[in-house]
């Protein structure tokens, strides 16, 4: 959540959201109450994280409905972070919403702050994501210290279907391959902290209907409709769009990015496969073994685990040029890639930072 406007809190009740409820009868507003429940607390029970929790809770209306569905079904094992983006003025609005809930429900809440500032070449959004898992990765060690856990808690994210759409929209707009087209995953983990997204099939507009059917309130940021960031215009502008022309998108682009995930998966396991063959650094005749799309499947995998460097589409492609050309002693391979260098050293491939 970007937190560069001033907040608006969202009044609790059914009525409260004029926009999700749109210009409905009461009865077919009510058929997709039980509906929308129905979805939410479907995702739910399909949720088994290793107890104790922690959500990541913004006071967004998303992280506010899987706070409050996780500390119902599992009390007194789930906890909140917060993440409060110290730059902003606003950012306090947003913690005092989450210090009033969470003291309202009993539920214990740590507060990390994190400075979002973007390094040189670094978006802005990036830099607040990366700032963000950092900081709620804290928030998780303190947690577990503070109320005398004997492991740090899993960590759950309210990201839904709708977030889950803009993403692979996003990847299809840059051209991105596999690993974009999958999207978000929904669990994984990272240095020994297990991560999770329970609610990547529920639709945004549902959540909300959840939500005012317990009579909750959540605060709205203001940012999320400044159509000068390209996800909002995909929010506003596309999806409404999408969902005339295909009304059961969000299913169907979940499912082609759950292909997506695995077909990946199996690239990465047939590249460790290969590099293990190949040895570290990869030997430059053994590359030449390989098919073009499966040589490339080795160097990306190459350059990102091992020198955490992607390669552009013409730059792996002049590189694969290179390799195929090295047919003698003498021949050198010398080529800036990524944020590097890779060369030939005898019959390998060498990578100099
Ligand atoms: N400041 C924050 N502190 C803790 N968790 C956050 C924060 N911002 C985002 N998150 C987590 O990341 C998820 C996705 O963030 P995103 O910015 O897309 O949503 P959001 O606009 O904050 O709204 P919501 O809480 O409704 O999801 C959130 O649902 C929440 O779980």
């Amino acid at each position: 959540m970007g937190h560069s406007a001033k907040p608006s809190p969202h009044r609790a009740g059914p009525a409260a959201n004029a926009a999700d409820a749109a210009a409905a009868a009461p009865a077919v507003q009510a058929v997709q109450a039980v509906q929308n429940t129905q979805a939410f607390e479907q995702a739910l029970a399909h949720f088994t994280p290793r107890l104790p929790l922690a959500v990541a809770f913004s006071g967004g209306a998303d992280s506010t409905a899987l706070l409050l569905a996780c500390w119902r079904r599992w009390p007194q094992q789930v906890a909140a972070i917060h993440v409060h983006h110290g730059l902003q003025q606003a950012a306090d609005d947003f913690a005092s919403f989450c210090r009033d809930f969470c003291a309202q429900h009993g539920i214990a809440l740590q507060i990390e702050h994190c400075d979002a500032r973007p390094g040189s070449g670094q978006s802005p959004e990036d830099a607040a994501r990366q700032a963000r898992y950092a900081a709620l990765a804290r928030g998780a060690a303190a947690l577990r210290l503070q109320q005398g856990w004997p492991q740090q808690p899993d960590i759950a994210l309210a990201h839904h279907a709708d977030d889950q759409v803009e993403t692979l929209l996003l990847a299809l707009s840059r051209g991105a391959g596999l690993p974009g087209l999958a999207a978000m995953p929904t669990s994984w983990q990272r240095q020994g902290l297990h991560w999770h997204r329970p609610l990547l099939a529920v639709p945004g507009a549902q959540l909300r209907q959840w939500l005012q059917a317990q009579g909750q309130g959540w605060v709205d940021d203001p940012s999320n409709t400044d159509v000068r960031y390209t996800r909002n215009r995909i929010r506003q502008q596309l999806l409404p769009v999408l969902e005339q022309a295909f009304p059961g998108f969000r299913q169907t682009f979940a499912r082609s990015s759950a292909h997506a995930a695995q077909a990946q998966q199996i690239l990465q396991e047939l590249a460790e496969q290969d590099l293990r063959h190949m040895g570290a650094p990869p030997a430059i005749g053994a590359l030449q073994q390989l098919s073009a799309a499966r040589q490339a499947n080795a160097l990306r995998h190459w350059l990102w685990h091992s020198h955490a460097t992607v390669a552009s589409a013409a730059q792996l492609q002049e590189l694969q040029r290179q390799i195929m050309a090295c047919t003698t002693r003498g021949h050198a391979i010398d080529l800036r890639l990524g944020r590097g260098r890779v060369q030939r050293q005898g019959q390998h491939l060498l990578w100099i930072e």
